[in-house]
């Protein structure tokens, strides 16, 4: 068997034993009120909406699609798990496409866990000028590992300090894809 063959087999035994933490109905209900509360902050601001791939693109699309105001979208690729469970140094895969300087930015990802790849995007956003630099996590996991003054504006969602995935979030690369969120089964 090959490496993705065997890394998918081991996903879906991850999975059929997995906690469900959140389902799609509340995932939708909770960027509804993120949607809500963005609108009432950057709604006459045109913000740039920056999704950090990949683990941002589910949470991005919908957020994007409940936003009834201009705006435009942007992506930025900074990955420091890659297709592991743990993190290394970030590395950089992909820069934002518009000039920021001056612009409302909000960045959009899956989840505040220890920070470090948040910390560099914001300084990345700021040292390019931007005006402002918001944050929007769909899950803020709940430990005191984060980086001191690292921190969303805008959180979906809390989630235990376990090892999560689904709807936007990886295991080892899969499991993305899943509507809902699941905790690792300890
Ligand atoms: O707060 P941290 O401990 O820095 O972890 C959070 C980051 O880790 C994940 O990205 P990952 O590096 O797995 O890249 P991916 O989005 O391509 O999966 C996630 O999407 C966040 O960007
Ligand atoms: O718990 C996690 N799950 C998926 N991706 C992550 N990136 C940081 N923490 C996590």
């Amino acid at each position: 068997m090959s490496n993705f063959e065997s890394l998918a087999v081991e996903a879906q035994n991850i999975l059929d034993s997995a906690d469900l933490l959140y389902n799609h109905q509340q995932i939708d209900a909770a960027l509804d009120e993120v949607a809500d509360q963005l609108t009432a902050a950057l709604g006459e601001q045109t913000p740039v909406l920056m999704c950090v791939m990949n683990g941002g693109l589910m949470t991005f699309s919908t957020l994007v699609s409940k936003l009834h105001f201009p705006l435009q979208m942007d992506y930025i690729h900074a990955t420091r798990y890659r297709d592991s469970t743990e993190g290394k140094e970030v590395k950089w895969l992909a820069e934002p496409r518009y000039d920021l300087k001056g612009r409302h930015v909000v960045i959009v990802d899956d989840i505040l866990d220890e920070g470090v790849t948040l910390e560099a995007i914001i300084q990345y956003c700021k040292e390019a000028g931007a005006e402002s630099v918001s944050t929007v996590m769909l899950v803020h996991k709940q430990h005191d590992r984060c980086i001191t003054g690292v921190k969303a504006d805008y959180v979906g969602l809390n989630v235990p300090d376990r090892y999560v995935f689904g709807f936007g979030m990886d295991y080892k690369g899969f499991l993305r894809n899943i509507p809902a969120i699941y905790a690792v089964s300890d």
